[in-house]
């Protein structure tokens, strides 16, 4: 498939960024809630549900699969109502292959959920989903007695064939990835005994702080999750906090921008989630939370940021990464600002995200004229405090929603317009980030 790049111009904004922001639901949450509300007994009642690209393949997916979802648009734009699992029944069997667009939670995650179950089901996804790695989670759930055709086939399509009798099991993951953690978990639901998941690092944990809220029991600590099976999901009520990894752009645009001073509201501050902040501190910015209480187990508050004349490089080591996997590119973009080095330790889990992000960094840093290399899985970023936004530039998203966004940025703080290729993929994950980002400058 051949797809003709639309480059849209981003024109530095008009003033320094103000005021208050809020953004939408979180993406990683948003998913879960769709996903464990489905496998529930019962009808769950969400609210505050992103609608994305991204967690619209997790409702189709599961509405195919049998879960009745009455989900609606908002006055805000957020989704809210009720969604019917299929408790004890079980998923039905799909018709079709299901079609995961560009969301690689959402077919990891699906994984988890089918594994149990006495269905076949072919998991589909683009161009840029089926090129990305699923033996991390074909290799626990084969152990615990799910199979994968074809044998032996690392990426989508891939057809999931469940068995209702799962073994339990302790696996050691070889990364961190909350996606691994969440499909074996899942699975470990409906297995007979305690499935344990260790990690190398501590990933995003909403999986282990919403299963009880399902009236599933987790116990968790800093790299290990467990959950004893078999036991069942009820349905219970989701409000779904503000996505940290979006407040990340407007933060970093605050930061970047002279002379401005926003706070962004109603917005998710598990610990897990908003590295960012931390980096950015210790880069010299000013950068502050405040925790405001709890959807659940969630912890949500504003996050207040200024601009910062002074930033300088610093050193995030590698088990800090999973903290901020996602926020690698629009850091890097801060970076470029700052005096010194920036190191981005252990950092190849990037390589396998949407498109080679690692790459994808260098490429657009040289397109400011920045300097920035990869030596071994470590990233590296030059900063130039000052630097001038050459005329022309041209960055390429290679429809990936992060780097849209990262290079936007670039446009948006910088001192001269530049063009972005595919912005439109912003929509996978904040389809209302310009518009945000533009109001905060008025
Ligand atoms: O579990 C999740 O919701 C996610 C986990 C992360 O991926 P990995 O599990 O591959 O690290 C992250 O990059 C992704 O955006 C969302
Ligand atoms: C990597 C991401 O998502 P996913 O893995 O769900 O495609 C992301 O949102 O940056």
């Amino acid at each position: 498939m051949s797809h003709e790049a639309i480059h849209t111009v981003v024109n530095p904004l008009p003033a320094p960024l103000h005021g208050s922001a809020s953004v939408p639901g979180d993406k990683s949450i948003s998913h879960r809630a769709v996903l464990f509300a489905a496998m529930a007994e019962g009808t769950s009642r969400l609210s505050g549900v992103l609608d994305s690209e991204d967690v619209r393949s997790s409702i189709r997916a599961v509405s195919q699969l049998g879960a009745e979802v009455s989900l609606e648009k908002q006055p805000d734009g957020s989704l809210a109502g009720g969604i019917t699992g299929w408790g004890s029944r079980g998923p039905k069997q799909p018709d079709g292959a299901i079609d995961c667009g560009n969301s690689g939670t959402t077919a990891r995650l699906l994984m988890g959920v089918l594994a149990p179950w006495d269905v076949q089901a072919e998991l589909a996804g683009d161009e840029s989903l089926t090129r990305r790695p699923m033996r991390r989670i074909t290799a626990p759930l084969m152990k615990m007695g799910a199979r994968f055709l074809p044998e032996g086939r690392e990426t989508l399509p891939l057809t999931i064939c469940g068995s209702p009798r799962l073994r339990a099991i302790t696996y050691d993951a070889p990364m961190a990835s909350a996606q691994l953690k969440t499909a074996v978990l899942l699975a470990g639901v409906y297995a007979d005994g305690t499935t344990t998941l260790n990690e190398p690092a501590p990933s995003r944990n909403h999986t282990e702080l919403m299963l009880p809220e399902f009236g599933v029991t987790t116990t968790a600590a800093e790299r290990t999750a467990s959950v004893t099976g078999p036991a069942r999901l009820t349905a219970c009520e989701v409000r779904v906090p503000g996505d940290p990894s979006s407040a990340a752009f407007l933060v970093c645009a605050a930061v970047l921008k002279p002379d401005s001073s926003i706070q962004v509201e109603n917005v998710s501050l598990n610990t897990a989630r908003i590295g960012f902040t931390r980096t950015l501190e210790r880069m010299g910015a000013e950068v502050s939370v405040r925790h405001m209480g709890a959807e659940g187990k969630e912890p949500f508050g504003l996050i207040s940021a200024c601009y910062t004349s002074n930033l300088h490089g610093c050193e995030v080591p590698a088990e800090k990464i999973a903290a901020i996997v996602d926020e690698v590119p629009v850091l890097a973009l801060v970076a470029a600002h700052a005096r010194g080095v920036t190191v981005f330790r252990e950092v190849g889990e990037l390589r396998v995200k949407e498109t080679d992000r690692l790459a994808a960094i260098v490429e657009g840093l040289e397109v400011l004229g920045v300097d920035a290399w990869i030596d071994g899985n470590d990233l590296y970023v030059e900063g130039q405090p000052g630097l001038h936004t050459p005329e022309g530039a041209l960055f390429d998203s290679k429809m990936d929603h992060r780097l849209a966004m990262t290079w936007a940025l670039a446009g948006l703080c910088g001192t001269a317009p530049v063009q972005v290729a595919h912005f439109d993929s912003v929509k996978i994950s904040y389809p209302r980030f310009l518009s945000d980002i533009e109001r905060l400058a008025r």
